[in-house]
């Protein structure tokens, strides 16, 4: 088995464990998430290499976006990536063997808004080149996904609709710079 192939058992093993997880942080069965992402959601890894930059004070390294993934599982070597929270820029911390799971969107409708797909970015640097894996874990294209029904009540309204082919939709706005997560709400 290639190093590829391995890594890619070794993080369907990690998909099954945090989905799993994820629901049961949310009082919902077990196996809620995975069946909403199918037995054939795909998983697509992206290999950045961020090369030294002279002018970090001008150049991004990746510029914002959110993921259009059901979540995305992100390795690091260098610092750079960074989150939008309340307007401010945090940077990730690069814990040494660590996995980043990050949401996407599609996890963002699952879970009628309770977990949120974060704004990112990488920021360029000048004395240290960076490599990033990212994994995209998504539903797999002809299923419809919405809001698990137990995370909607008369207190909690639903605030996404059910959607299909979100990664394409989201692929679109995203070449224009743009988020596609308002064409799911209601
Ligand atoms: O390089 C990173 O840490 C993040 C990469 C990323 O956001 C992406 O590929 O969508
Ligand atoms: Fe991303």
């Amino acid at each position: 088995m290639n190093v590829l192939e391995e890594y890619t058992e070794k993080i369907k093993k990690i998909t099954e464990l945090t989905s799993k997880a994820m629901a049961r942080s949310l009082n919902l069965e077990e196996n809620c998430f995975l069946n909403q992402f199918g037995e054939r959601g795909p998983l697509q890894a992206r290999f950045n290499y961020y090369s030294l930059c002279q002018r970090p004070d001008r150049v991004l390294g990746l510029k914002p976006h959110a993921d259009g993934s059901g979540y995305t599982i992100i390795y690091q070597d260098e610092l750079g990536l960074q989150v939008l929270k309340d307007d401010k820029w945090l940077t990730v911390p690069n814990l040494s063997q660590a996995l980043l799971v990050l949401m996407g969107d599609q996890m963002e409708i699952m879970t009628n808004g309770i977990f949120k797909s974060p704004v990112h970015r990488v920021l360029s640097n000048a004395e240290k080149d960076r490599i990033s894996v990212a994994v995209f874990y998504t539903p797999e294209g002809g299923r419809e996904i919405g809001p698990e029904d137990g995370l909607v009540s008369e207190e909690k309204p639903q605030i996404f609709k059910k959607v299909k082919g979100y990664a394409d939709i989201h692929f679109e706005y995203y070449q224009r710079g743009m988020r596609a997560l308002h064409i799911a709400q209601v």
